[in-house]
């Protein structure tokens, strides 16, 4: 299981180890300078020999101080190194002063000023120790600075970031810019300043996996620098950020098919059924012991037509569905994909909330509501998952979708996690934030990331109906009798696992096919 940390989470287990005696600031900083160049040559073991020169930016704190020790530890290798600071030497805190000192016995210290885009990469390593989690503002003219001379159009160098990319804030992942309408991903369009490598220190930070991440971080590699992993050194008010992970058993012994649970997934009108269907064939795969689609009369035969495994049942409306929710057997209910928007959408939600059951709403479930969010809100109970993308989420929290998108100047800034965080408070329920960095959240102040970033990049899910299927993934968990974050979660990840295992060309009916082939991977 990873954590992932925000910036104040990590000062405060590295001032309660300092405080403990157990370690000083200093030697926290060698070994994280140690950590960064034992990973650039981990990363690539050709700099072993060949052009043995690096560049180092150091900025004025401790970030900067871990740059120094960068720049001497290379030196001892015999590299030429050429270091460039910003701010004030006689400013920089103790620890980084102390590692400034060591350096300026080895060689010359330019201003940053100086750093000018050369003509062709002259060096074969360059290392951004500016900004690490102490960022709390816009780095502007420097940033300017910068992303002019790692212009794409150079061609990259080996561009490595100390703990984050400069700019990027480590609790939301975006960079800290004044005077925009919007948030900026990093890198701005048309503006690549690009790590290549992120060499974080004992967990890898909250930002690292949020907003575009991946493209200003590059690969992010964690090294240890001896701190202890004991959270109660951690501010209570807020849980740790997990990076989500398959929480899945097999089905054990020899049950009868309804041990397994019966999910309920509803389809909407003739037309308009495909969607339900996906979700309903997810849920079966995922291991539900029986699934049923309850159809209107209108799409009867389109459904019969189209389904073999999982079962059919005309449900006619909410009066319908309170007599088949009679049946206890029914123990998750799954409804949205492909509902409609209409005022019956509305009266089918709120007959499934009151019979408390296990559901999962998605989709059209939750667009029907962008008008009244608190009717929502009030019957939404503790087994629900809602599974908004960014516009249904702006549509059922306005509010708070507003804070995520609000410019993000100073640090750390209100992220992903926050907004999923206050989302599940407010509904009641765990809230499954999508995106290529899912955020699920639940009222008791869990959070996970499922990131489909990194080496767990899935760009084949963005295809039309894959939501439907998680939809369906999480609620076939749920008939099966997980939690409801446990089956977010899950359903989660093993729907970027799926997406991966088929690779490109996937469609959403492929998704849950590929499940067999994840679930043997598991060992299930
Ligand atoms: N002893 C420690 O606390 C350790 C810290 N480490 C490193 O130290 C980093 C955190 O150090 P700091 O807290 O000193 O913070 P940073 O080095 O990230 O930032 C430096 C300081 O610059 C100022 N600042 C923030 N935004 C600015 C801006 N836009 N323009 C100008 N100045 C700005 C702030 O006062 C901030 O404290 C970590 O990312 C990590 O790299 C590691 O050496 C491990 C040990
Ligand atoms: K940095």
């Amino acid at each position: 299981m990873t954590e992932l940390l925000t910036a104040a989470q990590m000062r405060a287990i590295e001032q309660a180890a300092i405080e403990s005696g157990k370690v000083t600031g200093l030697e926290l900083m060698e070994r994280a300078g140690q950590g960064v160049v034992e990973a650039i040559f981990e990363e690539w073991p050709e700099l072993q020999s060949g052009n043995r020169k690096a560049v180092v930016l150091c900025g004025p704190g401790n970030n900067g101080g871990d740059g120094f020790v960068v720049a001497r530890l290379l030196n001892e290798r015999e590299w030429e190194v050429e270091v460039f600071l910003y701010g004030n030497a006689d400013k920089l805190p103790p620890d980084a002063k102390a590692n400034y000192e060591r350096w300026v016995e080895l060689g010359e210290v330019q201003s940053i000023e100086d750093f000018q885009r050369p003509l062709g990469w002259t060096a074969s390593v360059y290392v951004d120790a500016m900004f690490g989690t102490g960022l709390s503002r816009p780095i502007g003219d420097l940033h300017n600075q910068l992303w002019e001379v790692f212009d794409a159009d150079a061609g990259l160098p080996r561009l490595v970031a100390v703990d984050t990319p400069s700019g990027v804030c480590s609790d939301c992942g975006f960079v800290l810019r004044e005077g925009t309408k919007e948030r900026l991903p990093a890198p701005l369009p048309n503006h690549v300043f690009e790590s290549q490598l992120t060499v974080t220190f004992h967990s890898p930070k909250v930002g690292h996996y949020l907003s575009d991440g991946e493209a200003s971080c590059g690969k992010v590699i964690v090294k240890d620098i001896g701190l202890p992993r004991d959270n109660n050194m951690l501010p209570k008010e807020k849980g740790v950020v997990k990076l989500a992970s398959p929480i899945i058993h097999g089905k054990r012994g020899v049950n009868h098919k309804y041990a397994h649970g019966h999910a309920l997934v509803l389809s909407g009108t003739h037309g308009s059924t495909g969607a339900a269907r996906l979700a309903a064939r997810g849920a079966l795969r995922i291991g539900a012991g029986l699934v049923t689609l309850g159809s209107p009369r209108s799409a009867m035969l389109e459904n019969a037509a189209n389904l073999t495994a999982v079962m059919l049942k005309q449900i006619d409306g909410a009066l319908g569905l309170t007599e088949v929710l009679e049946d206890m057997r029914f123990n998750a209910v799954c409804l949205g994909p492909g509902l409609g928007v209409r005022a019956d959408t509305q009266a089918l939600v709120l007959t499934v909330l009151k019979a408390n059951r296990p559901t999962v709403l998605d989709a059209d479930a939750l667009t029907r509501f962008s008008a009244n969010p608190d009717v929502l809100f009030g019957l939404l109970h503790k087994d629900c998952v809602i599974t908004p993308h960014g516009g249904e989420f702006t549509k059922l929290f306005p509010d708070i979708a507003e804070k995520l998108a609000a410019p993000a100047t100073t640090g750390p800034a209100y992220s992903k996690v926050d907004a999923a965080r206050e989302a599940a408070t407010r509904a009641g329920c765990v809230v499954l934030f999508k995106g290529p960095d899912t955020v699920i959240a639940d009222p008791d102040g869990r959070c996970s990331i499922n990131s489909a970033q990194y080496d767990r990049a899935a760009p084949w899910l963005a295809t039309a109906g894959s939501g439907d299927v998680l939809a369906g993934f999480i609620s076939g968990l749920m008939a099966r009798g997980f939690p409801p974050m446990a089956a977010a979660e899950t359903g989660a990840w093993l729907h970027v696992e799926c997406a991966r295992k088929f690779g490109p060309g996937l469609i959403a009916e492929d998704l849950a096919e590929q499940l067999p082939a994840v679930f043997r991977d598991l060992g299930l």
